[in-house]
């Protein structure tokens, strides 16, 4: 029989593989040609994409490989990418190049490393089974002619890793021959049965979802619908608080929209078998949607891992915190850094069992629902511990195996498996989810106002930062808001408002629930914690000062150019407030002093309403300093941005 070739060529990807150190720590560009020879002649004959390889669903899985578990040798990754391209049924032969563009040879040159394998060889590595060889777990599956087959989907089932429960000291381990072919077991479902294969043999897989909907291949950019799954996870130092401070960042971040936050589980470390033991990682998952592009996101995650002190120093190293994109809307696909849905996603526990416990109908694009994949785990879910009110609650009221893990952050992980929590415990607020057609992970409703729970989490923020000295306080001022009548309320209804508050801008619109005023003394105490001190440091800072009855923020502006010591009586208010830092009062020492502050400069500007004058640049009138001096205002810099301008900016 003639074989037909379909070729691709220049599949790029970043990965860690090779001998040295640096290769393994930094990481390079590798590339791959392949080729695979199969008769097609069904195909071309019927125009019919089932009786053929989808050549992007080879080209998803030979990324995946190169992206995936670090290999030593051009020639064993090579390999690995031939097993995978003999789980699609049809393929009798393949080559396989690899490349290293930028290895660094001692002389001038290139390197590439050719393999060529066939069917034979393949089904002898894989213990005598090709890919049609295979039958569907359920019964409902179907293995078309040319099943594209997902390697990695059930690479523990049926495996020695499936028997017996993990050792009471060991971390659970999983054999580096399973981790190679699982990278890319996401991206290349075709609808049909999936096969595993693993160093002892191929074993039937879950039921997957068809993938006519989820075609892998690039990565698709958000809609604001969609859901991005992150999962959080740490094993050094005071993981809740790296965790917590991700978080705040997210929040603060205006492009994201933090929704959901799991319960913290402590769970079993899972580690290539030549690992040394590591202590027990806390993991969470994180809903997020989101209008920036998702490599932007990758980039931003990566920038708090980086924050909190992580280190890239190999492969599934200790860290203080790991943010991992496990899926993202329904995007199947690969860019230059970023796989999705996770590859390793659907085999791990401590990813399934946190996300379960917030949305019980989650769904992993192209494996399954997360329900049935945390229940498939042979060898458990791996979570010893949940602690459901995290955020809210202080390290002694933590769950005792939390708690003890905190206390000894370095002993290496209890291992013992602990039955999750059910879902219906943990989200009961949940509305049941169904769908149509496609299953997505969008549209998950919020179970609690998040913002809330965040604000909450910043009392063990603010602790963290001030050493223990703002703890609790901003709830404090929190609830009297929420509880009383304060000053701020009283003044509200009799704001004046005027055009003519210079260089201010008036928070005009009545807001009067207490979450928004929550919310704006959280906005006072962050800039207590960051702008105003910074300040302090620097008065010569531009900055700009708004004056409401319900509050006074003195930000720096990264587009104004008006310096602070120009802006009338922003240096003294940042004084006064700098002054209530050290020693930290309580919140509502804090509030009361601002209160009184906004209270005597709406009595300054309703007294100086008529002397203000516009600016010299300001056409619109608007871009006035608080103070009836027009010699002060000749000061201000020409360029300075309108004040209502910047406060738009930053409330975008
Ligand atoms: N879905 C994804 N989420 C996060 N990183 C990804 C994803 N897909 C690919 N990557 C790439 O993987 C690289 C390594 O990521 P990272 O260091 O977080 O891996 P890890 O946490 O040690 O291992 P694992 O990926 O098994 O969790 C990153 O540089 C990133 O570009
Ligand atoms: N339990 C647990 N094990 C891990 C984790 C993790 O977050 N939790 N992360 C890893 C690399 O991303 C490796 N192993």
């Amino acid at each position: 029989m003639t074989l037909d070739e379909i070729r691709i060529e220049d599949i790029e990807a970043f990965g860690y593989h090779g001998v040295f150190p640096h290769e393994r720590e930094v990481g390079q560009r590798f590339i791959a040609d392949v080729c695979v020879w199969l008769d097609t002649e069904a195909a071309g004959r019927q125009d019919d994409l089932d009786l053929t390889v989808n050549y992007a669903q080879l080209a998803q899985r030979v990324r995946s490989v190169l992206v995936g578990e670090p290999m030593q040798l051009l020639e064993a990754l090579a390999q690995r990418i031939a097993i995978e391209m003999f789980t699609f049924s049809g393929i009798e032969r393949a080559r396989i190049t690899l490349k290293k563009p930028d290895v660094d040879l001692g002389v001038p040159g290139k390197v590439s490393v050719t393999i060529e394998r066939d069917r034979n060889w393949a089904e002898q590595i894989l213990g005598g089974n090709g890919a049609e060889a295979t039958a569907p777990k359920a019964a409902e599956t179907q293995a078309s002619a040319f099943s594209g087959a997902g390697v990695g989907a059930a690479a523990l089932a049926g495996t020695g890793l499936a028997a017996g429960a993990p050792s009471a000291v060991e971390p659970v381990v999983l054999d580096p021959a399973d981790q190679d072919v699982q990278a890319g077991e996401d991206l290349a479902e075709d609808g049909t049965a999936n096969v595993t294969a693993t160093s002892t043999g191929l074993t039937p897989a879950v039921a997957h979802t068809s993938d006519e909907d989820f075609p892998a291949g690039d990565i698709e950019e958000l809609t604001t619908e969609d859901r991005v799954v992150l999962s959080f996870g740490g094993n050094l130092g005071d993981v809740p608080a790296h965790m917590k401070t991700a978080l705040e960042a997210l929040i603060d971040n205006p492009a994201i929209n933090v929704e959901e936050v799991s319960p913290l589980m402590l769970t079993e470390p899972v580690l290539a078998p030549d690992q040394d033991p590591q202590p027990a990682y806390l993991n969470c998952v994180v809903l997020v949607s989101t209008t920036l592009a998702l490599g932007e996101l990758l980039s931003f995650t990566q920038g708090l891992e980086a924050e909190a002190g992580r280190v890239r120093d190999g492969r599934w190293q200790a860290r203080p915190l790991d943010i991992d994109m496990i899926a993202a809307g329904n995007n199947r696909g690969a860019s230059s850094n970023l796989l999705l849905p996770h590859p390793r996603a659907w085999e791990r526990g401590f990813v399934l069992a946190p996300w379960l416990a917030i949305d019980p109908d989650a769904y992993l694009v192209g494996a399954g629902s997360v329900k049935d994949l945390l229940a498939d785990l042979p060898n458990g879910d791996g979570i010893n511990s949940v602690w459901e009110d995290w955020l809210n609650e202080d390290v002694k009221d933590a769950p005792p195996e939390i708690r003890q893990r905190l206390e000894h952050p370095d002993e290496v992980a209890p291992t013992v498996p602990r039955p999750l929590p059910t879902p219906s415990e943990t989200t009961s607020t949940f509305a049941p989810r169904t769908f149509d057609a496609a299953p997505t992970t969008a549209s998950i409703p919020m179970r609690r106002p998040l913002r809330e729970l965040i604000a909450q989490a910043n009392e063990a923020q603010s602790r963290h930062r001030r050493d223990g000295q703002a703890s609790g306080r901003a709830m404090d001022y929190f609830e009297r808001v929420a509880n009383e009548e304060t000053p701020a309320k009283k003044g509200q209804a009799s704001e004046p408002e005027s055009d003519a508050k210079a260089g201010v801008a008036a928070d005009s619109e009545p807001e009067s629930d207490s979450a928004t005023e929550a919310m704006e003394v959280k906005d006072l105490l962050d800039y207590e914690d960051d702008e105003l001190v910074d300040t302090k440091i620097n008065p010569g800072a531009a900055a700009r000062t708004s004056t409401s009855l319900r509050r006074i923020v003195v930000r720096p502006t990264t587009t104004g150019a008006i310096p602070i010591s120009e802006v009338p009586g922003a240096l003294e208010e940042i004084t006064s407030a700098n002054d209530l830092l050290d020693p930290m009062p309580s919140a509502t020492e804090i509030g009361d002093a601002v209160l009184e502050a906004e209270a005597s400069s709406n009595e300054a500007e309703a007294g100086d309403q008529d002397e203000k004058t516009d600016h010299a640049d300001d056409d619109s009138g608007k871009d006035k300093l608080q103070d009836g001096e027009a010699d002060q205002e000749e000061n201000i810099s020409a360029d300075a941005k309108p004040a209502d301008d910047v406060e738009d900016a930053e409330q975008k």
